[in-house]
């Protein structure tokens, strides 16, 4: 048995030791597991992990124990080799990868919603995506922001992944539902509590024995069922809507969706839109706070598309004046703020990529990839190669112009927007986001970074690698110390 062995099949190192102790470290400590075996010369590792379903059966006089017990193969990747088959291999699945190694994902799946697991395809993905490609979508974001950003004051001090990360969320309903909701901010307020019980539920135990009745699978199935519930209603006033619109719920209801599939999708750009962009818009802004020559650069940039493209004279409210940026000129005249976004993603992005093969075996090392195994590659195996990138712990956003353009140097070396068959369906959109914030906060404020006593700090905070879900900070906290110049 694999038990406690460790021969190699092939190239394969097979980790030694209990599986279900591998198996808690790869949920636990993600980042660090992967790092200790690749560390000590592995390029290839496999372990398993158990699944137990069901039951315990009682049976007279004896009691007996009986389960179904299911052994998945988990084989972690490194090296170049490794990551363009991961990425290029049309059998390797992405939802499958997630569902079992990740958890924490919401799924109407879990609680027994027919049609309602959507797949967000990148097709169906595109057809919500055209909607926003619209200049209109700029005036109701920006409208949305701005009037949020009031609230913070004329001046103060802002957490970023407090308040920050609250104008992601704003955007990100406002773009996957309705207006009605989008204004609703009690909603959304319990919107986002239930997206964080899932995630919270996500603990080894929830995901590794279906069958256990633990707290964390009814926080699960509660959640998940007043995520339904809460954006069920906002699907049926849409319905019974006199004069439809052009939000995205409007649209799903004329294309002939049922609710349960509105919801499922509502649900899952959401979840795959909020934490993401969020979590790096805050990052962006720490870089920038800690680098201020890069602040100044995009600072001015911005400044340049304000005054190429509004009306610098025009009385009305700078907000509105931005709206009138057409969407071409934020996705192409801002090079320098593109190189920070792209730098930011580098660093943040670290964790583990997963799949699972739902189709051929694939070769591997003398080994193979058999149908069901799953694949995991670490992105830091790339990012934060320093024979890619030089000195790869540092931000130098330089490090992608002409003349050095350190992403080029080997295949898929830049993956933070996903690489091969499954690329971000949500690029452009999260960019624009990033973009919107960043023009009101750099060019409407004044603003630096402070730790906890106001002062410029002397250590800056990190990303949690080993955090799964979150890209939280590690390290002393840093708040943004601001004045608004606007009206
Ligand atoms: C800064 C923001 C974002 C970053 C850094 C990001 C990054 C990524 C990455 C790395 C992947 C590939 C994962 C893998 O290969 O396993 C991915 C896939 C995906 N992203 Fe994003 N994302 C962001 C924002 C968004 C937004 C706003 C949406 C939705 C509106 C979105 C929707 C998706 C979806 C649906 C997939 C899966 C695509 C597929 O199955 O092929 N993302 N994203």
């Amino acid at each position: 048995s694999h038990l406690l062995s460790s021969q190699s099949k092939g190239g394969i190192h097979n980790l030694t030791g209990i599986p279900i102790l591998a198996a808690w470290d790869f949920y636990t400590k993600r980042y660090d597991f992967l790092r200790k075996h690749f560390d000590s010369g592995k390029k290839y590792f496999q372990f398993h992990i158990l699944q137990v379903f069901n039951m315990s059966v009682f049976f007279p006089r004896t009691t007996q124990l009986t389960a179904s017990i299911l052994e998945h193969r988990v084989i972690a990747l490194s090296g170049e080799d490794a990551r363009k088959l991961f990425f290029s291999e049309q059998g390797l699945d992405l939802d499958d990868g997630y569902r079992l190694l990740q958890g924490g994902i919401p799924s109407l799946g879990d609680i027994d919603v027919k049609d309602g697991e959507v797949k967000l395809d990148t097709d169906f993905m595109k057809r919500l995506l055209l909607l926003l490609h619209k200049d209109r979508i700029s005036n109701v974001l920006l409208d949305d922001i701005n009037r949020k950003m009031k609230y913070w004051g004329k001046e103060g001090t802002i957490d970023p992944f407090q308040d920050v990360y609250g104008l992601a969320v704003q955007m990100t309903v406002r773009m996957a539902t309705c207006e009605e909701l989008a204004k609703n901010q009690e909603d959304i307020k319990h919107l986002m509590q239930h997206y964080q019980d899932i995630d919270e539920s996500a603990t080894p135990v929830n995901v590794l024995l279906p069958w256990f009745p633990s707290q964390a699978r009814k926080a699960q199935g509660k959640a998940t069922r007043a995520l339904f519930t809460l954006l069920q209603k906002y699907v049926d006033l849409r319905r019974k809507a006199a004069v439809p619109s052009s939000d995205p719920i409007d649209t799903l209801i004329a294309h002939g969706d049922t609710d349960e599939s509105i919801v499922g999708a509502s649900m899952g750009i959401i979840f795959a839109g909020v934490i993401n962009t969020g979590r790096n818009m805050c990052w962006v802004l720490l870089n920038l706070g800690a680098n201020p020559e890069w602040k100044v650069k995009v600072a001015n940039e911005l400044k340049a598309l304000v005054a190429n493209h509004t009306n610098t004279l025009s009385q009305e409210p700078f907000h509105k004046r931005l709206a009138a940026v057409p969407l071409n000129a934020w996705e192409e005249e801002l090079p320098m703020l593109d190189l920070v976004i792209r730098e930011t993603l580098r660093i943040t992005m670290c964790f583990a990529v997963l799949r699972r093969n739902l189709g051929r075996g694939i070769p591997l090392a003398g080994s193979t990839i058999n149908r069901g195994d799953f694949v995991t590659y670490s992105l830091a195996d790339v990012h934060m190669n320093p024979n890619i990138y030089t000195n790869p712990g540092k931000f130098d956003p330089g490090r992608f112009m002409k003349g050095k353009e350190e992403d080029k140097k080997a295949p898929f070396a830049y993956a933070a927007w996903g690489a091969g068959r499954h690329p971000c369906p949500g690029m452009r959109f999260a960019k624009l986001e990033i973009k919107f914030v960043l023009a009101l906060f750099l060019v409407g404020y004044e603003f630096e970074l402070v730790d906890g006593n106001g002062k410029f700090p002397r250590e800056f905070p990190t990303v949690d690698r080993n955090d799964l879900h979150q890209l939280s900070a590690v390290g002393e906290t840093c708040y943004l110390k601001f004045k608004r110049l606007i009206e």
